[in-house]
């Protein structure tokens, strides 16, 4: 395989049995009728696949498209039913919470273990040790067996494993949401180290943001194959229409938890203004709205985004904006802060009208605080002009055809 290439996968398939009763897996094998007492399912079928050094990849699909085990099989924890997989250099894989862990054994006896596997003689493990356990931060509980270990205190010591054995290519799969806002933050410093190092790394999240923030290209997973790769603004765009239109899609993008803690980033309020500088709730179509949140930063953290989303009251999502997008920057040093966003003409029709507001670190991956429909705010007018969500801006012409 070329050197510039970190990852090759030709023609794989996975393929499960299905057995709807535990007795039908030995009736199976007794018989000589093929498939009698099971159903196959592909969960991957013929994928071709190559990861070039140095590529940052977003894979995004649906729950169950397949994404796991495409990464499962580059890993190597899972062996494909057919094809091939040719990997250069080490993999360090954070996949399902802890899943390379031996319960019985302690954090140290965990490290260790999981250093040996992923190929570091025992001169670096005892070298990258203490490094380890201090990126963690859980030196207290290294001695302890994991099985007692919080789901945070888990991701703590997965996340120090994976990122401090020097891996030539880092994949990780959604685990990160779960452990403290502050450890987060830095995780994603150490994954921005990585990618200016010209490492390899995929990264599995159903939140388009945080992938349109941190890959060059993103992968389209659907039904086990690769329905598109490309760039990663183009794929997630298209994937995102897609969702659109397939109502009945649940994704876990949906499903934005607040963040409980605020020992970063606070959201304390948020008012509107319209250019009086009166705060009211109800406004007239086309007048001007400004909308100001309060915030407290605790701590320093460079290259913050504020965002604001507005929903109508059947959650249509009408318009998303953020400070990263409109290149404005917020400070970084702790304080109590006002970040104001004024709409020219707020040109909604009459209706009320719901406001998401985000703060997060600068690749969007760390949600520092985020308050869903935090508020609403009324359009009204006396004239009936237009239907529908919004007024475009517009005029009619004429005329008779020579
Ligand atoms: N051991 C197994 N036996 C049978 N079917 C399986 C097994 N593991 C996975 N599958 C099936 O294979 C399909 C692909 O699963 P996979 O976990 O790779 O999807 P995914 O895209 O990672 O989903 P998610 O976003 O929910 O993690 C699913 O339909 C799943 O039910």
């Amino acid at each position: 395989m070329s050197y510039d290439l970190a990852v090759k996968i030709t023609d794989v398939s996975k393929l499960y049995k299905l057995y709807d009763r535990p007795e039908d897996r030995l009736k199976q094998f007794f018989s000589s009728n093929k498939n009698k007492f099971n159903k196959e399912f592909w969960a991957l079928k013929n994928v071709d696949l190559t990861v070039n050094r140095g590529e940052t990849i977003g894979l995004i699909g649906k729950n169950g498209s397949g994404k796991s085990t495409l990464l499962q099989i580059i890993v190597g924890t899972l062996q494909p039913s057919s094809g091939s997989v040719d990997v250069n250099g080490r993999v360090s894989a954070l996949l399902e919470l802890g899943s390379g862990f031996n319960p019985d054994f302690t954090g140290r006896e965990n490290i260790i273990m999981n250093s040996a596997i992923l190929g570091l003689n025992a001169e670096e493990i005892k070298e990258k040790l203490p490094d380890i356990i201090s990126f963690s931060g859980i030196e207290k509980f290294i001695d302890q067996p994991v099985k007692s270990y919080s789901s945070g205190m888990f991701v703590r010591l997965a996340f120090a494993c994976a990122i401090n054995v020097n891996p030539d290519i880092l994949i990780i799969d959604e685990a990160l949401a779960v452990g403290d806002i502050q450890f987060q933050l830095k995780c994603i410093e150490k994954m921005k180290e990585f990618k200016k190092q010209g490492k390899t790394i995929i990264f599995v999240s159903h939140d388009l943001y945080s992938i349109k923030n941190f890959c060059d290209q993103a992968i389209w997973m659907m039904d086990g194959q690769i329905h598109m790769r490309g760039d990663v603004h183009s794929v997630s765009n298209s994937y995102e229409n897609f969702m659109k239109t397939s109502p009945s899609q649940h994704t876990e993008e949906e499903e934005i938890e607040e963040d409980q803690q605020d020992d970063v980033l606070k959201i304390n309020g948020m008012e509107f203004y319209d250019t009086q500088f009166s705060d009211k709730k109800r406004f007239n179509y086309g007048e001007k709205l400004s909308i100001v949140v309060n915030y407290t930063l605790k701590k320093k953290v460079e290259g913050i985004v504020g965002g604001i989303a507005l929903y109508d009251s059947q959650d249509n999502y009408i318009c998303g904006l953020n400070t990263k997008l409109d290149k404005f920057s917020l400070p970084s040093e702790p304080g109590d802060y006002q970040l104001a966003l004024h709409y020219e003409q707020m040109n909604l029709l009459p209706g009320s009208y719901f406001v998401d507001v985000g703060f997060f670190e600068s690749s969007g991956i760390v949600r520092l605080d985020y308050k869903k429909k935090m508020d609403f705010f009324t359009i009204s007018t006396s004239e009936y002009f237009a239907e529908g969500i919004t007024c475009i801006p517009h005029n009619w012409n004429s005329r008779k055809e020579a």
